[in-house]
C-alpha cells in the first residue's frame, strides 16, 4: 500500500490550463489520433478555405471540389457559411464582431474535420484577413489551402443570384459586403480564380 502511495505521489501532477473563460482544464489524449484515423481513410485531413464575395462562386466550387473528390474515393466535408448560419452559428450577425466569431467558430470546425481525417471545403465570405489568417494559424502550413474567389464586385452584383445587392443598393440591407461593409482581398493565398 505504502509503495502505491508513494508512487501516486511520485507521478507528476497534471498541468491545469486557464483558456479563455474556461478555468482549470485539463487537455485528454486518446490512443487513436490523427495519424491512425488518416491510415484508416488513406488519405490526409486538410482545411480548403474558399473566400470572396457574395456572388463570387464560393459554395458552386465548394461543391464541384467536393464531388470530384468524392468520385475519386476521398472523404469530404462542405462547411459553407450561409448554411452554417441555419444552425451553429444562427445567433450571429453581420456586424463586424459576428463575422469574426463566426469565422472563428468555423476555423475550430475544420481544424477538428482535418483532425478526424476528412478534406474539409469552407466557403464563407470571411472579408477580414485577420481572422483568415487566425484559421491558417490553427493548422500547419501545407494544411490550410486559401483560395480567393478573385472577382470583381461588378461581375457578383450583376450575377446577383439571391437579389441581396439590389437589397443592399436600396438601402433594404445594412453593412453588405462590397457594397457598404469591407472585403479585405488575400494577399498569400495558394490558389485564386
Ligand atoms: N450583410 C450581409 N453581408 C454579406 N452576406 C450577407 C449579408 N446578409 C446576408 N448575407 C448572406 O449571408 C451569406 C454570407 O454568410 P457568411 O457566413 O459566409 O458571411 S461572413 O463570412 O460572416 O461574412 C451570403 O451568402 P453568399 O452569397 O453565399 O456569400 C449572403 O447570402
Ligand atoms: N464559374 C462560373 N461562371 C458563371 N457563373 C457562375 C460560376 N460559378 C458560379 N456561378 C454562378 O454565380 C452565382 C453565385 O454562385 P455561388 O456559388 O452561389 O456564389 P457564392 O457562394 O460566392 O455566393 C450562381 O448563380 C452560380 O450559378
Amino acid at each position: 500500500y505504502c509503495y502505491i502511495w508513494s508512487m501516486e505521489n511520485l507521478r507528476e501532477k497534471p498541468v491545469m490550463s486557464n483558456i479563455g473563460k474556461s478555468t482549470n482544464i485539463l487537455w485528454h489524449d486518446c490512443p487513436i489520433g490523427q495519424t491512425e484515423r488518416q491510415k484508416l481513410l488513406g488519405q490526409k485531413g486538410c482545411v480548403i478555405w474558399i473566400t470572396g464575395l457574395s456572388g463570387s462562386g464560393k459554395s458552386t466550387v465548394a461543391c464541384a471540389l467536393s464531388r470530384e473528390l468524392h468520385y475519386r474515393g476521398h472523404h469530404t466535408y462542405v462547411l459553407d457559411g450561409d448554411n452554417l448560419r441555419h444552425g451553429l452559428n444562427r445567433d450571429l450577425s453581420f456586424k463586424a464582431e459576428d463575422r469574426t466569431e463566426n469565422i472563428r467558430r468555423v476555423g475550430e470546425v475544420a481544424k477538428l474535420f482535418a483532425d478526424a481525417g476528412t478534406i474539409c471545403i469552407a466557403s464563407l465570405i470571411s472579408p477580414y484577413r485577420r481572422d483568415r489568417d487566425a484559421c491558417r494559424a490553427l493548422l500547419p502550413d501545407s494544411r490550410f489551402i486559401e483560395v480567393f474567389m478573385d472577382l470583381p464586385l461588378e461581375l457578383c452584383e450583376a450575377r446577383d443570384p439571391k437579389g441581396l445587392y439590389k437589397l443592399a443598393r436600396t438601402g433594404k440591407i445594412k453593412g453588405f459586403t462590397g457594397v457598404d461593409d469591407p472585403y479585405e482581398s488575400p494577399v498569400n493565398s495558394e490558389v485564386s480564380f
